[in-house]
């Protein structure tokens, strides 16, 4: 089973499993992604569950399946991708000069042709403080676009890093994959794996 779909169509996520040598073919989901709990926790690891469930049913080969999804939490609100330049706004307005938290959730679904054979889900949490920013570098920051398709209206990895005073947790986390703890996971399942069998002992 080295099969490795990546149920995402973020750039980012694909980069990650790229640079650390995770060969994986991207088939992009048909989830409806609908916010129904205030717990960020249960937000990230309920769609990251919903969006790798969605693509393994349309699976028909033994594979590995990867979904994910990252939230921010800040000041008791739950922040997804914004929907315009005003909203992005006010996101930055509420980061700016406090410390928030992203949340990814992941799903891995290890199926063969036939039925799912494991199914494992896990948050991790990484905290983020910025700096002050002023009205004139939030409107400077929006008419870059990079707020748009990313949670909380920001990318640590792009312009905004300028803004961000530290971490606490993991980067990669905050970037939408925690990828360290992935290749943990996908390490101690292989190591159970019988491939003649096609089963985990
Ligand atoms: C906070 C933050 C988020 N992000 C991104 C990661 C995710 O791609 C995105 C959150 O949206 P998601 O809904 O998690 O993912 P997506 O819409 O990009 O892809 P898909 O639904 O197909 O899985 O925000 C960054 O790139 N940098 C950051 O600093």
């Amino acid at each position: 089973m080295n099969n490795i779909i990546l149920a995402s169509q973020s750039p980012r996520r694909k980069e990650l499993l790229d640079q650390v040598g995770i060969a994986c073919r991207v088939v992009p989901g048909n989830f409806e992604e609908k916010i129904t709990s205030s717990v960020p926790e249960e937000v990230v690891t309920d769609l990251s569950r919903g969006k790798c469930r969605e693509v393994s049913s349309r699976m028909r080969q033994s594979c590995i399946i990867i979904g994910a999804d990252t939230i921010v939490s800040a000041d008791n609100q739950i922040l997804g991708k914004p929907y315009d330049k005003t909203q992005a706004k006010e996101m930055l307005l509420t980061l700016q000069g406090n410390t928030h938290q992203v949340y990814t959730g992941v799903t891995i679904i290890w199926k063969t042709s036939k039925e799912i054979r494991r199914e494992t889900t896990f948050f991790e949490k990484t905290d983020v403080t910025f700096y002050p920013m002023s009205d004139r570098e939030i409107n400077e920051y929006l008419k870059t676009d990079e707020p748009m398709d990313k949670a909380g209206a920001y990318g640590i990895q792009g312009l905004s890093a300028v803004y961000i005073k530290k971490i606490n947790g993991d980067y990669n986390n905050v970037v939408g994959l925690p990828v360290a703890a992935v290749y943990q996971i996908l390490k101690s399942a292989s190591e159970t794996y019988d491939i003649q069998n096609d089963i985990f002992e």
